[in-house]
């Protein structure tokens, strides 16, 4: 579980990004922040793992206040997958899958071993292994960037807008993808996007933010889109989604809401069809 308590986060120039942000992240869920540009989400999701650190509040894993951790040994535990992948570019797929298994000491042979079945795990064929990130697709290259971040086999992996540089067909497959690591391997997710129907899609729990990391609200998707709170929330769900019809269809043993083009709107709780 991750608890925000009262966080803030003002930068040396003056810019408050965060302002007494409260939240509980449940474990092996995933829990999506959506929000305009400049909302305050990546500057929420680096605080979880110290790239950022908090003017105010704290921020506590399983109980523990992670400013009295170390910083380093932290990063290490937490699966951080970043939009265009933050690939090393002129090492090989393996290499960058494997690299915080070397940093952290683990034979090479046995982190070659897991980085080939981690390959296989996201669905890379491992003759892929010995390329360098610029000789993969971009679908690709977010499946070395998820690897990469399972490496360490954490139990939080963070991902930043990692399917936003990507065509929409390769996304869909790529979120399909996520759906189905998620089903197996159960981590907990912090997800960032500024995409609703991609957060309907891949949420638990949704957190939808505005300017300065205010929760406009979170909920289930079903919870957001019966009863949106105020105007902000009905327009933003509303307009970057259009007033359709919604409907139900089965896809990999979930009902998934879809709207009049088939387009995913959210996910139903289990028990709720
Ligand atoms: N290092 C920094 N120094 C000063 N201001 C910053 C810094 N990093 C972010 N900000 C500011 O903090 C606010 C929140 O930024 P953040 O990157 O968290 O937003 P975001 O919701 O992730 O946006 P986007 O979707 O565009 O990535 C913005 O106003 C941004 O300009």
């Amino acid at each position: 579980m991750i608890e925000f308590r009262s966080v803030s986060k003002q930068f040396p120039d003056g810019t408050k990004a965060v302002q007494g942000f409260d939240l509980t992240i449940p474990s092996r869920s995933t829990t999506v922040f959506v929000g305009s540009s400049g909302c305050g989400k990546t500057t929420l999701l680096r605080m979880v793992n110290r790239m950022v650190e908090p003017s105010a509040g704290q921020i506590l894993i399983d109980g523990e206040d992670i400013a009295t951790t170390d910083a380093v040994q932290l990063r290490r535990r937490i699966g951080y997958v970043m939009q265009n992948s933050g690939l090393l570019p002129h090492r090989s797929v393996l290499d960058n899958i494997t690299t915080v298994l070397r940093l952290n000491r683990t034979p090479k042979a046995e982190a070659r071993e897991r980085g080939l079945t981690l390959m296989d795990t996201v669905g890379l064929d491992r003759a892929l292994a010995k390329r360098y990130p610029s000789q993969l697709s971009g679908g690709q290259q977010q499946r070395v960037g998820v690897a990469r971040g399972l490496a360490v086999e954490p139990n939080i992996l963070l991902m930043d807008e990692p399917f936003g540089a990507v065509d929409p067909i390769v996304r869909t497959e790529l979120q399909e993808e996520l759906l189905r690591l998620q089903r197996e391997l159960g981590k907990t997710v912090v997800f960032v996007t500024h995409d609703i129907d991609e957060a309907f899609l891949l949420g638990d729990q949704i957190v939808i933010l505005k300017k300065g990391g205010v929760i406009a609200q979170q909920g289930t998707p079903e919870e957001i889109l019966a009863n949106p709170v105020d105007d902000f929330v009905a327009d933003f769900v509303g307009a970057h989604r259009g007033k359709r019809s919604l409907s139900l269809k089965q896809v990999d043993g979930r009902t998934i809401v879809v709207d009049a083009d088939g387009k995913p709107a959210g996910v139903l709780a289990e028990g709720a069809a």
